[in-house]
């Protein structure tokens, strides 16, 4: 099936191939490309958020073992005058050693401040309306109280507090002690956090609350995130896959991201960081949109000069193929010619150029195997009278119709050949064939011929009849000629005339 197929139609085949090879392989590598970038922005959030997480671990943690030593202290030392002082002097230390703290406050059971970092104690503020405040007073849990973001009282200053209660001796409500984190110590690590221009970081409460987010914006501190795709998939996992990375639409401003959320180790909080997708996939775009120009490019000069090479086999082919005709068309002109050479044009024998040429070679052969070669002279008698009697044209027809006869009963070995020899003469070449075979062969002619019938008023036999001379040779090196064989035919022909014709004599 495919021996068929044209070369036109295999080198179409295969230029289309490589053509679509080419942009499929480019679609291919674009597509893994652009998993490769999803895949490894999805390693940088999961180090970001990682990072975030530790982070706000740490400095809470830091603050909250020191507001557990005030507690014990106060809890153990009393409120006496000389005890709240050498508190003071060491909460003073404290704030000076943590940078993330803002300062240190005790409060009593009315919200009032009892001692401070800073060795101020102004009357002026009361936080019994701030939200730890409430907590504490409403809840008796000793452990840590991580609370919204809000604008310090004292210090004007954006601060997250993070506090604990304080227990009277009988275990009422006794006060609070209060720790304050500067939000701008947050804010320069998440800023110094590679997540492009349209990334995001945010800080949550585990029960969907907003607690800080970078780009900062304080109308949005507090603010519930319940309602938001990255809440309710967090909210619904548990454990380990609390901890992972999925694409969501931004609750504030609806650009799709990829968040990577964490939850903090000791404190109900989590973690996000959240970078564009757009933004993540602009590198591979503008990559592909480069490279697919290319390859387009590249695809189309390649089907250009494919289809010219197609174009030019295509004519290759054509030009071929009509030279094949001519060629066949010259080789069977040639055969003819060859064939119109060597054959008789009225009796269709072979001529007397080809008779020449076989006798040669016959005489060899006869000679190397040294066999014998026969030949029979075949002359029509009285034929110059039929043609004055006829006319010249019935003579032909006498001719054409002996020699159908003749060529009809000659033998057909290889090697056998019958020629016109002369005018009216016909030679008939019998190679391997002794004198008696040969006689059998002309008698059979005669006597077929004079069976013809054909009238001829000039002849004593009223019919066309014809005379044969049979001459054989066994060719010998040095001794014979080809010319002996024709010259003893004839002259046995001659002896077939004289002795009254229409008989067959023999050398
Ligand atoms: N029609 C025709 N006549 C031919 C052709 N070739 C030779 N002849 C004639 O054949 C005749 C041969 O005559 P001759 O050689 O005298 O012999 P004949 O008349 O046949 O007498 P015998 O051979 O002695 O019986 C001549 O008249 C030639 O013109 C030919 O192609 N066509």
């Amino acid at each position: 099936m495919f021996k068929r197929l044209s070369i036109t139609f295999w080198a179409t085949v295969f230029v289309t191939v490589v053509c679509l090879s080419l942009v499929g392989v480019d679609v291919w590598r674009s597509i893994n490309a652009r998993s490769e970038q999803l895949l490894e922005k999805e390693r940088q959030g999961a180090n970001l958020a990682r990072a975030m997480a530790q982070q706000a671990d740490d400095t809470i943690k830091a603050a909250d073992i020191a507001l557990a030593d005030v507690v014990e202290r106060i809890e153990s030392d009393g409120r006496s005058a000389r005890a709240l002082a050498r508190l003071q002097q060491q909460m003073q230390a404290q704030v000076a050693n943590l940078p993330q703290l803002v300062g240190l406050f005790v409060y009593d059971e009315s919200g009032s401040w009892i001692v401070n970092s800073r060795a101020v104690l102004s009357q002026a503020y009361n936080n019994a309306d701030r939200e730890y405040f409430i907590y504490h007073r409403t809840h008796t849990e000793r452990g840590p109280h991580v609370g919204l973001p809000v604008i310090s009282r004292s210090s004007g200053k954006w601060i997250m507090p993070v506090s604990r209660r304080l227990n009277k001796p009988d275990g009422s409500f006794g006060g609070v002690v209060l720790a304050t984190l500067d939000i701008d110590y947050f804010r320069r690590f998440y800023e110094s956090l590679d997540l492009g221009t349209r990334g995001a970081v945010a800080l949550l409460s585990n029960d969907g609350t907003l607690l800080l987010r970078q780009p900062f914006d304080s109308g949005r501190v507090g603010s519930s995130m319940r309602d938001s795709e990255l809440f309710r998939h967090y909210a619904a996992a548990a454990g380990a896959a609390r901890t992972g990375s999925a694409f969501f639409h931004s609750f504030h401003d609806n650009e799709m991201r990829l968040n990577s959320f964490r939850p903090l180790e000791h404190y109900p909080l989590f973690v996000t960081a959240a970078m564009s997708r757009e933004e993540m996939l602009e590198n591979w775009r503008r990559d592909t949109f480069t490279r697919s120009i290319g390859v387009v490019v590249l695809a189309a000069l390649l089907g250009f000069f494919g289809k010219r090479l197609v174009d030019q086999i295509k004519l290759r082919a054509q030009a071929e193929a009509e030279l094949r005709q001519a060629r066949d068309a010259l080789e069977s002109a040639n055969h003819t010619l060859e064939r119109q050479a060597m054959s008789d044009g009225l009796t269709g024998l072979a001529n007397r150029r080809q008779f020449d040429v076989t006798l040669g070679n016959e005489f060899s052969r006869a000679m190397r195997h040294q066999d014998t070669l026969a030949f029979i002279m075949i002359d029509v008698d009285y034929f110059k009278q039929y043609n004055d009697m006829y006319g010249h044209s019935a003579g032909d027809e006498v001719l054409r119709a002996v020699s159908k006869l003749i060529r009809a009963l000659t033998p057909k070995r290889p090697g056998d050949l019958t020629a016109r020899y002369g005018g009216e003469e016909v030679g008939i070449l019998l190679p391997n064939t002794d004198l008696a075979g040969a006689q059998a062969v002309a008698e059979r002619i005669r006597e077929a011929v004079q069976n013809l019938q054909m009238a001829h008023n000039g002849s004593p036999f009223g019919v066309v009849t014809l005379s044969a001379g049979v001459a054989t040779i066994a060719p010998q090196r040095g001794v014979h000629v080809a010319g002996m064989l024709v010259e003893a035919a004839d002259k046995a022909l001659y002896v077939a005339k004289s002795a009254g014709r229409n008989q067959v004599s023999l050398a």
